[in-house]
């Protein structure tokens, strides 16, 4: 509960300073004996000033005939605000007349103080000797955060934290320039105590605010930093980077571009530009950004020069010019259509594969000529038509057949297959068609043959080239009527199977010799799948590797092995007469031998490397001497493959083999050249 005494001003000169230090004073005795807070106020206003306080009292400005109120909001504080009212009452009696000059000389000059204090932007704390806030000005409400209302007339220690007020007091001496925080916000203060005859009296505080210099040292900072980093990166670009300003003179180079324009030693700094360039019609448009221009040196080197106009806060300043030489474009160039060519060929080939019926999927190998076959090969089974495999041994011919009987909706019926060249001719008539009980001596029971065996399914003819004409007769003939005769009978069979045929003899040469049926050739050769032998698929051979490797830990129960890079390179490098089965079956001894989870050279066949060990280098696929000539196509591909090593570029290769640079990137895909 609120204690109040209203009491009248009767003083001549209201609430003055004097009257207000004797009411201070006073009521510093009574709050000190009924330790209590006394404040006074105007009747209308509901929020009072410390009557412990000079300053606040005489803020009040209260006139002569004005009513005012004595509270305080303590317990047991009735008696104190009786006591300092009736002492306020007094203090009218106790006034002279003589003083009253000296009232108005001390009431202006405390009221200008008053107006100093608040205008000021630096924080101002003062106190008593007994710590007790009496100044708390505006700039030190705002730094702070405090009202002054709620601290005036109260010990400040325990008000404003990092001041340490109380030792101002105690240690009585200055205290300058401290800088620490209050809140979010840097300050400085300086702290002095308040000296009269050796005695401490009190103490003032002065602070500011320094949050926002603090901000601008940090900017300065990262600016500073970001000219060192931006320096670092001018210096090491390979581009030349020149800057002028608004009045085209050139404030920066770098080392680059100095080194492009052999101007070193020569002072360019604060030239102007077109001083440096006097050949060159370096027109506004060039420096508004709009242009660029190509330039010739003395050496004949050509750059390519871009202006980029530097605005600052919406103003014109001045321009970057960057310099890059030409030939470096054009080799960027060449590199990038290389890239886009091997990317669209990559994305094709992709296409492709995914395009492939899934029983092509353990057929390994992403190479454009394979995935070209593969494609043939998967349309050819969604149909019945017969299929001719051609390749050399081990291309894998017999895995393409099987995919392709899987592939076609024979699937669920048998695939059968027979090498025509590991049969005498004479037992191939028997092993293909079958026989009757007693049609040959040892003829015990009847046998039925591969096409019957097949029926409803696929035969796989392998090596088809090998057999002998009387045999293609018959073959040809089972071919046309769709039926077969065991021999020893004279009962046709009705069959449907499907003939996949495969060789690696040269049919068409041996149609001209008369040694192989030309109607028997027509006959098989509906669809071709031509297999290309691994050396022209060079790329394929990583992942031939890595699933061989796989495979053969599987079969034999062991730890998955990796191949080191230089057995790699041999293998590379080596032509493979024997196909993807000789490689297969050199990762099969390599894996073997091998007494690590590595296959090294070591593990490899000795006749990869030569004498000394040294892997022996990539021969010609090919040689025009000697009887064996190679194919257009072969000869096509080496040549291709060397200007591409040469010249390092489709264009460039082009222009060496008298072809565009369209015709070399499509016959570098063609042959699944890197
Ligand atoms: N692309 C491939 N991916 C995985 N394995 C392959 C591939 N090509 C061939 N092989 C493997 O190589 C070996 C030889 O394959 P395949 O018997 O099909 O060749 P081929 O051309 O029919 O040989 P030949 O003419 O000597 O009969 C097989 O073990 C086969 O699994």
């Amino acid at each position: 509960m609120e204690k109040t005494q209203r009491i009248v001003i009767k003083n001549k000169n209201g609430l003055h300073t004097r009257v207000a230090a004797m009411v201070a004073r006073q009521s510093q005795k009574i709050e000190k004996i009924w330790d209590c807070q006394l404040y006074l106020r105007r009747t209308d206003s509901l929020e009072g000033v410390p009557c412990n306080s000079v300053l606040p009292l005489v803020s009040l400005k209260v006139k002569k005939g004005e009513l005012v109120e004595v509270y305080s909001r303590d317990l047991g504080s009735d008696e104190a605000v009786f006591k300092l009212a009736s002492f306020i009452k007094q203090t009218a009696e106790l006034e002279v007349p003589e003083t009253e000059v000296i009232d108005s000389i001390l009431q202006e000059n405390t009221l200008a103080s008053e107006k100093i204090f608040e205008s000021i932007n630096n924080g101002l704390i003062a106190m008593d000797s007994n710590g007790i806030i009496n100044i708390f000005n505006r700039a030190a409400e705002e730094i702070t955060g405090i009202k002054a209302k709620d601290i005036i007339g109260k010990k400040g220690d325990e008000w404003v934290p990092n001041f340490n007020l109380n030792d101002l007091l105690n240690s009585k001496r200055e205290n300058l320039g401290l800088k620490h925080k209050i809140g979010k916000k840097w300050v400085i203060t300086n702290k002095s105590p308040i000296v009269v005859d050796e005695e401490v009296v009190g103490g003032v505080v002065v602070f500011q605010d320094i949050s926002q210099i603090e901000e601008l040292s940090w900017e300065l900072h990262s600016v500073k930093e970001l000219k060192e980093k931006l320096n670092n990166i001018l210096e090491t670009v390979d581009d030349g980077i020149c800057m002028i300003n608004h009045c085209r003179e050139i404030t920066y180079v770098n080392h680059p571009f100095i080194k492009m324009f052999k101007k070193a030693g020569t002072q360019v700094l604060t030239r102007k530009i077109q001083d440096l360039f006097p050949d060159e019609k370096l027109g506004d448009s060039f420096f508004l950004g709009k242009g660029e221009c190509i330039m010739t040196t003395k050496d004949g080197r050509e750059f390519i020069m871009n202006a980029r106009p530097i605005i600052i806060e919406s103003k014109f300043s001045g321009n970057v010019v960057v310099a890059k030489e030409l030939t470096e474009i054009a080799k960027l160039a060449d590199r990038i259509e290389l890239l886009s060519q091997k990317t669209q060929f990559l994305q094709e080939e992709l296409a492709k594969k995914e395009g492939l019926n899934q029983s092509f999927g353990n057929i390994v190998g992403k190479s454009g000529a394979l995935i070209e076959s593969l494609t043939v090969a998967s349309k050819a089974a969604r149909t019945d038509a017969a299929v001719l495999i051609r390749g050399e041994s081990g291309t894998g011919k017999e895995m393409v057949a099987r995919a392709i009987h899987l592939a076609g909706s024979r699937s669920n019926k048998p695939f059968v297959g027979m090498n025509c060249a590991a049969i005498p001719s004479n037992l191939l008539e028997s092993e293909l068609f079958g026989y009757e009980k007693g049609a040959f001596t040892g003829a015990y029971k009847e046998k039925r043959g591969k096409f019957e065996i097949a029926s409803g399914g696929s035969i796989f003819l392998d090596e088809i080239g090998d057999m002998d004409k009387a045999m293609q007769a018959k073959l040809l003939r089972v071919l046309q009527e769709q039926e077969i005769e065991r021999i020893g009978s004279i009962k046709p069979i009705k069959i449907d199977v499907r003939v996949i045929a495969a060789t690696n003899s040269p049919l068409e040469e041996m149609m001209k010799e008369g040694t192989f049926r030309r109607d028997l050739y027509y006959r098989l050769n509906v669809i071709t799948v031509l297999l290309p032998p691994l050396r022209q698929r060079k790329g394929d051979i990583p992942l031939l590797v890595e699933h061989f490797t796989k495979k053969i830990s599987k079969k034999y129960d062991l730890p998955n092995c990796k191949i080191k890079k230089s057995a790699l390179t041999a293998l590379e490098q080596y032509h493979f007469p024997g196909n993807v089965r000789e490689l297969e079956n050199m990762i099969e001894g390599g894996m073997t031998l091998s007494n690590s989870d590595w296959i090294t050279l070591d593990d490899l066949p000795g006749y990869l490397c030569d004498e000394s060990g040294n892997v022996k280098p990539l021969t010609n696929t090919f040689s025009l001497d000697g009887d064996n000539l190679p194919t257009f196509e072969e000869m096509e591909r080496e040549l291709i493959d060397r200007a591409i090593k040469k010249h390092g570029s489709f264009r460039k290769a082009g222009v060496a083999l008298g072809l565009d640079h369209k015709t070399i990137a499509t016959k570098v895909r063609k042959y699944n050249l890197q």
